[in-house]
């Protein structure tokens, strides 16, 4: 339980406690009541892992009833974020009421998709959930730093149909003009829904944040709706309670552009936007899970169709060579078709690929390794892309062993008589590569051992 939230803290949340009471009127004292409580957790499946559900601590979830992949947990006896499970990318930590914005979103298979401010990747991976091999994901985030995260999530999750960006969404406006079938716009907001569970969000709250934050939506509505196709729908959503940065704004939208607001199913404990009941609004005292917005926009406007260039696969004879030879030495799986090479790096590239030109990608499609002189260096990504069956040699280990302990610290395991390549298992998982000769050398990434 917390303090009550008003308790030192400044000015500020007075002004947030008034504008909350205008709000809500009659319910607000339930409200109020909600944000002394502690927020809830939730985590969704990567749904290309069989079976997934499985390795889950069954007596601490609970089926979210609203996401088909969902799952709350009870963070008091269960940490799955410490588990090898999750740096097995079989599933993702996510705050509940922010699940539903992708699970609300009628993702088909073939569908390109834009996720405009995408990190950490909280929808970008839920949106894999739903893509088939055609499909697409551009997973954009205009702070560097902010998209090497997503870039590390997509990577776990071991997405192939996503290409990782970081750039200022307007930047895709010439290049991809009508491209998008769907786009989620999860907009930089005054974070209002995140008192609960973020300090940094009530310190930093203030009626100028509300105002600015409403402004940079509007450019970024403006940009969404440049490139989505004709008859492609915008998601839009915040974490935030303020009308100027959500109804306000879809206001603005349906002004400003031939779009049709949609309407979505209102599931137990999910209220109606401000006038708005087409739109959905969480609220702690009625939805379990913190503040979200989100409204489904259709595009409706007939345009001129757009040329688009796509990316070709790029890759030496000699790389070409010596991945084929790590494939056929090591893999029951053919070297994939669509090969891109970038400096000795190599990608699996999908054909509907689009050439972003001059815009920073940090990750184009599935990331394989690196050719350095006459020999491949798997990666990670690639290791988790694949299945028990399609290493030629693996070491299968419970989660809870001391050789997974081992091996996510980063030390080398005795031989066993293998030479080569192969994978690290944790209960019939891929969790890394490991090369053996006279140890079995570690290959889990520097960086997330621990
Ligand atoms: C609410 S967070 C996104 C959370 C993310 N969708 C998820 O589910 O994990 C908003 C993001 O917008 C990014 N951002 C801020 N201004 C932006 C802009 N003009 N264009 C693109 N991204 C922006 C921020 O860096 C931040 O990562």
């Amino acid at each position: 339980m917390k303090e009550n939230m008003y308790n030192d803290d400044g000015d500020n949340m007075r002004e947030f406690q008034e504008r909350m009471q205008m709000l809500l009127k009659d319910d607000y004292e339930n409200f109020a009541e909600a944000l002394k409580k502690d927020d809830v957790k939730a985590l969704y499946l990567n749904l290309r892992k069989e079976n997934a559900k499985n390795i889950l601590n069954q007596q601490f979830i609970t089926k979210h009833p609203y996401v088909s992949a969902g799952y709350y947990y009870d963070e008091k006896h269960y940490h799955p974020g410490r588990s090898p499970y999750f740096l097995a990318g079989l599933y993702y930590i996510q705050e509940p009421s922010a699940m539903l914005v992708a699970e609300k979103l009628p993702i088909e298979e073939n569908d390109y998709v834009l996720d405009m401010c995408a990190a950490p990747g909280g929808k970008s991976c839920m949106v894999a959930n739903k893509l088939g091999k055609q499909g697409l994901l551009i997973a954009n985030d205009i702070n560097l730093s902010r998209a090497k995260v997503l870039s590390e999530n997509i990577e776990r999750f071991a997405i192939e149909q996503a290409i990782v960006t970081s750039t200022d969404p307007k930047r895709f406006e010439k290049i991809l003009p009508g491209f998008f079938d769907k786009i989620i716009l999860d907009a930089p907001c005054s974070g209002e829904g995140m008192f609960r569970s973020k300090d940094l969000a009530k310190e930093t709250w203030s009626l100028e944040k509300v105002k600015e934050c409403a402004l940079i939506q509007k450019r970024l509505i403006d940009t969404a709706y440049k490139l989505l196709k004709p008859g492609g729908l915008l998601m839009y959503s915040t974490c935030t309670y303020s009308i100027e940065e959500n109804e306000d704004n879809v206001r603005y939208a349906l002004e400003h552009y031939p779009m049709e607001l949609m309407p979505l199913d209102h599931q137990g404990g999910m209220s109606e936007g401000v006038d708005m009941p087409e739109a959905i609004r969480c609220y702690p005292h009625r939805y379990q899970g913190e503040g979200q917005f989100m409204a489904l926009l259709k595009k409706c406007d007939d345009e001129d169709k757009h040329k688009y260039k796509l990316i070709k696969p790029k890759i030496s004879h000699e790389a070409l060579n010596i991945v084929t030879k790590f494939y056929q030495d090591n893999l029951n799986v053919n070297v994939p078709d669509h090969l891109y090479e970038n400096n000795g790096h190599i990608y699996k590239i999908m054909p509907q690929f689009p050439d972003l030109g001059k815009i920073q990608i940090l990750r184009r499609g599935l990331y394989l390794g690196e050719v350095r002189k006459n020999y491949f260096i798997p990666s990670y990504s690639l290791a988790l892309s694949l299945k028990k069956e399609d290493f030629k040699h693996y070491y299968d280990f419970p989660n809870d062993s001391e050789e997974i302990k081992k091996w996510i610290h980063g030390e080398a395991l005795p031989a066993c008589n293998g030479k080569g390549f192969g994978g690290i298992l944790v209960d019939g998982y891929p969790l890394s590569f490991y090369k053996e000769s006279n140890a079995i050398k570690n290959l889990f990434p520097k960086g997330l051992r621990r």
